[in-house]
């Protein structure tokens, strides 16, 4: 007899090795991490004698779940936000929590969360990327699990770099502190192509080629993500990445929600994995991943979590149930995906995915004792039919659940033993994980009652003067002559001219502030030809009548427009929307050392739609204020213009 440290016998074995074999009375030998034997209970029993021997009647012996793709210190801020589309939720609500929360307790706090739930639900190796990523191969070590972990990168400031440079250099350092750990596995992760550059991806790969690590990224995740990289960088992002050595060493590309027929080719060419995350693509609207034509095509494809922010949850069980009942709900084809190659994607073919099928994903003599034993005998999994051998797939993959795990091994050692973590405090972790959500809850309180707030946190915002002085009028066509004949009078300068159409949408709120979306084209000959986008917020106005003119002050800020209009829209929810065209002829002058702009404008499609003169100025002072509306009391008298000509409204007010 030999001796082993485990046997687990007496349960159905689904081995995932490439004959597909299943011992029904089964049994599995591990040695010093490594499973030594794996056959029919009797045979194994008959060699093997073991010092802990694990009962496994009416369970599956299965290989431990492989999440491709997660960002496991996101558990901490789970249920933060719901309904949103990707942009909105990560520039909207990640990027801004996560620079102010983010620090190294943060992710290992996280982290610890996230592998108490993945050893639950049979996830023994998960392949991260995030900030302080240091923080979760800690975490993951101490716990017991396998794990590539990914130092996030990109061209904004993170959390834990505030230059891309200082995130490679991080990325180095952790690097080369975990290299020839036997469970964890250090590496860079470039953000996605929309956050990087190509320098970016260029020194993460040559950073995983020095240390023989996988690279992991985003690729194709929203159609929108697609249609922008054809726009700027006329390839889709799964070619851009190939074009700036992404794939030059073995990658982990997240998501491929929208990989072209090309793509698929690439990423097989390049033995690339691809990791759909079908929860996350779902409920952030992205789509569903074509996993019959990367299937078919050859690609290396798995499956992924994501992140708990964008799940909720971190149940590969249920992520292996959607990638087999998609397809066949979108090709009306029931062998689209069947169960035995659902399971594949989260064990076998999902270890190739990962370029970790040496190690792990299936249960074969040599690879590391990577293992849980679900339990078959439940409520919703009863009564078994095993006439088909294959029916142990149908059983795993639409009825068991995380909660039917029963035991888990990593490298032989239990995690999880009749349903107790071994190596977790799980109430402990569960309160400091509510001790951190708690200031994130205050903070995210605050934040969505105050607008102002809301448009800081996406960054790039200028307060800009606070007094506004401004008149306009109505014109007829003989004043238009008389504005054009002010504009030569000796005492003014023309600084400046142009001609401009301009789109305004307007979001208004039921407190009186309004941001104004604009976006400014140039039309006169020889000026930019690239639209200028710009948010502002008006809080609400007080306003001071000056005689003809109209003095304003309120708090403006305002910041290049870097997102959409429906963007804008789904993070703000305005109370109202109005939208107004106009055709614009500007002159700045001098007048007086005061500058000045005169504005001749046209609204299209209005009932009103003039042409209005404007004449407007801005200051930080009130006195000075009150000086600019006397100049533009004497501007408006040298036009010419009739005190009953003049409009009191703003042209949003005058749109209702
Ligand atoms: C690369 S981890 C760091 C960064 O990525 C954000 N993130 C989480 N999930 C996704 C996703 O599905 N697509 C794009 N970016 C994602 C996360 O909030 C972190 O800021
Ligand atoms: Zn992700």
């Amino acid at each position: 007899m030999e001796r082993v440290d485990t046997l687990l016998i007496g349960g159905t074995v689904v081995t995932m090795d490439a004959a597909w074999r299943i011992f029904s009375d089964g049994a599995v030998a591990i040695r010093d991490g490594m499973i030594v034997a794996v056959g029919p209970s009797a045979e194994i029993a008959a060699h093997y004698t073991a010092t802990e021997t694990i009962d496994c009647r009416d369970c599956a012996i299965i290989p431990g779940l492989i999440n491709g793709h997660a960002h496991v210190p996101m558990s901490l801020l789970r249920g933060l936000v719901a309904d949103q589309q990707l942009d909105v939720w990560l520039f909207g609500y990640m990027f801004p929590v996560e620079s102010q929360f983010v620090d190294a307790e943060f992710s290992y706090t996280g982290t610890l969360l996230s592998c108490a739930e993945m050893i639950r639900g049979g996830t023994t190796t998960f392949v991260d990327m995030y900030y302080f990523e240091e923080e979760v191969a800690r975490a993951a070590d101490e716990v017991g699990m396998r794990a590539i972990c990914g130092q996030t990168v990109m061209r904004l400031p993170t959390p834990d770099a505030d230059s891309f440079d200082a995130g490679i250099e991080r990325a180095r350092r952790f690097m080369a502190e975990w290299r020839g750990h036997p469970r964890i596995i250090a590496t860079v992760a470039p953000h996605a192509p929309y956050t990087c550059t190509d320098e970016i991806y260029r020194q993460a790969a040559a950073l995983c080629a020095e240390f023989g690590a996988p690279l992991i990224t985003h690729l194709s995740e929203t159609a929108r993500e697609v249609e922008e990289s054809i726009r700027d960088r006329e390839v889709t992002p799964i070619r851009y990445a190939k074009r700036v050595g992404a794939f030059d060493v073995p990658c982990i590309a997240a998501h491929c929600v929208h990989a072209t027929e090309d793509d698929l080719r690439l990423l097989r060419e390049a033995r690339a994995g691809a990791v759909p995350c079908p929860t996350s693509n779902l409920k952030l609207a992205s789509g569903v991943a074509p996993f019959r034509r990367m299937i078919e095509t050859g690609v290396r494809v798995g499956l992924g979590t994501d992140g708990p922010a964008s799940n909720d949850d971190q149940d590969m069980f249920t992520e292996i149930q959607l990638a087999a009942l998609l397809p066949k709900g979108l090709s009306g084809d029931p062998t689209a995906v069947p169960a035995r190659e659902a399971f594949a994607l989260a064990t076998c073919w999902g270890a190739r995915a990962v370029h970790l099928d040496h190690l792990v994903g299936s249960l074969e003599v040599g690879k590391r004792a990577d293992i849980a034993v679900v339990e078959l005998r439940r409520l919703h999994s009863a009564p078994r039919y095993t006439y088909a051998p294959d029916a142990i797939y149908s059983h795993l993959v639409y009825s068991s659940r995380a909660a039917d795990v029963r035991d888990v091994l990593v490298d032989g050692k239990l995690l999880l033993r009749n349903r107790h973590l071994l190596t977790i405090d799980e109430d402990a972790i569960i309160g400091r994980a509510q001790a951190i959500a708690a200031r994130i809850n205050e903070f995210l309180a605050t934040r969505e009652r105050n607008l102002l707030a809301k448009i800081l946190a996406l960054g790039g915002v200028q307060q800009a003067e606070i007094f506004e002085i401004q008149v306009k009028a109505r014109l007829q066509p003989a004043d238009v002559e008389r504005v054009l004949a002010l504009l030569n009078h000796p005492a003014i300068t023309i600084t400046k001219t142009s001609e401009r159409t301009q789109y305004d949408t307007y979001f208004i709120f039921a407190n009186g502030e309004r941001i104004r979306i604009r976006e400014d084209h140039r039309t006169d000959p020889g000026a930019r030809p690239q639209p200028k986008y710009t948010i502002t917020l008006m809080a609400e106005a007080r306003r001071f009548d000056q005689s003809k003119s109209m003095m304003i002050s309120r708090a403006r800020y305002t910041a290049p427009a870097d997102h959409t209009v429906r963007f804008y829209r789904e993070y703000f929810q305005p109370d109202r929307i109005e939208e107004l065209e106009k055709r614009r002829r500007r002159w700045r002058i001098l007048y007086k050392d005061h500058d000045f702009a005169i504005n001749l404008d046209t609204l299209v499609g209005h009932s009103d739609p003039g042409p209005f003169l404007e004449i407007k100025s801005r200051t930080w002072s009130r006195r000075d204020a009150e000086r600019r509306a006397e100049l533009i009391g004497e501007l408006l008298e040298l036009a010419g213009i009739a005190d009953e000509a003049l409009v009191l409204q703003e042209y949003v007010e005058m749109a209702v």
